[in-house]
């Protein structure tokens, strides 16, 4: 696969400098103007992110969330992550999303981008944080505060960096037997019309005598959405057991990353949305009155 080596810079490169100068410069770049001062010190512009400047009428308005979803593909982290982020009043910042995005634009780089992820390769970190920049300087302007970020960190390098700039409070690890991961990834469809996300997987996992039966109902989509719906690029057999072997050697050190720093919350998903979400809160410690409603 022929990739060029702009993308593929030798991970050797300061990319914690690169990180702290893009995140500077995306602070102080912003078409609104920042009032920060570009020269000014890194913490203080993290903290400047987190001031709770949030409008939202969360009954946790004001606390301040800095949340991490870590977990292999297909596991449902963008399932719960927006969940939470309707619950608790704070973006969903989902990197996958925010890659496919830029791999729509008819950017330079974007085919070569294509390339990568559709081969199930991680993105350089250098560009992933450009990305996240300008996406938590674009959420600065708006007047969002906390974050519940989804698919970053995905190396310890990124880890590094991030906690180099702020610090994260909670960093919740989905988790969910290998045999049904492949099988919720195949099964992932999204509306091309309104970008809904569906799934067409029934898991149905017999138990044995130390492990429940795994079941997890189709997630089907309403009838308007029925006939336009698409699959990834990347959720294809082959595709998603290549993500799965590079998040198993990429990204599960990221989990070692914070369990070191006692922030890790495992969480193994029980079943479908309903039962997963009703215990993911209690786990939490939250309470959600619209529960039926989100879940
Ligand atoms: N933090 C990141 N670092 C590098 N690449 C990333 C990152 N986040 C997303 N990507 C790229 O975008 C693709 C899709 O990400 P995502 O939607 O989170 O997929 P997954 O379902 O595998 O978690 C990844 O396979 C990878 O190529």
């Amino acid at each position: 696969m022929a990739v060029s080596h702009r993308l593929l810079r030798p991970a050797t490169t300061t990319i914690k400098n690169t990180f702290s100068s893009l995140f500077i410069r995306s602070l102080s770049s912003s078409s609104s103007g920042s009032s920060l001062d570009p020269k000014i010190d890194l913490e203080e512009a993290a903290a400047q992110l987190g001031k709770s400047s949030s409008t939202s009428t969360s009954p946790y308005k004001g606390r301040n969330f800095h949340w991490v979803f870590l977990g292999c593909p297909g596991v449902g982290k963008g399932t719960y992550a927006s969940r939470l982020s309707s619950l608790l009043g704070v973006p969903h910042i989902a990197t996958g999303d925010l890659v496919r995005e830029e791999l729509s634009s008819s950017g330079l780089l974007s085919s070569q981008l294509k390339e990568l992820v559709n081969h199930g390769k991680l993105v350089p970190d250098e560009f992933i944080i450009s990305l996240l920049s300008k996406r938590l300087q674009a959420g600065k302007d708006k007047g969002e505060s906390g974050y519940i970020l989804d698919g970053f960190p995905r190396t310890v390098t990124q880890a590094e960096i991030l906690e180099g700039v702020t610090n994260i409070d909670l960093v919740i690890n989905l988790k969910l037997r290998e045999e049904a991961l492949l099988a919720k990834c195949l099964g992932r469809r999204i509306c091309s019309e309104c970008g809904g996300n569906y799934n067409v997987a029934c898991i149905d996992i017999k138990g044995d005598d130390d492990t429940p039966r795994m079941y997890m109902p189709p997630l089907l989509p309403p009838p308007n959405c029925e006939s336009k719906l698409i699959s990834r690029a990347d959720d294809t057999e082959e595709v998603v057991k290549e993500r799965l072997r590079i998040y198993n050697k990429m990204t599960q050190p990221v989990e070692e990353f914070y369990k070191k720093r006692g922030k890790l919350l495992e969480f193994e998903l029980p079943g479908g949305i309903p039962e997963s979400w009703a215990r993911l809160l209690r786990a939490l410690h939250l309470e959600d009155d619209k529960q039926s409603a989100i879940a």
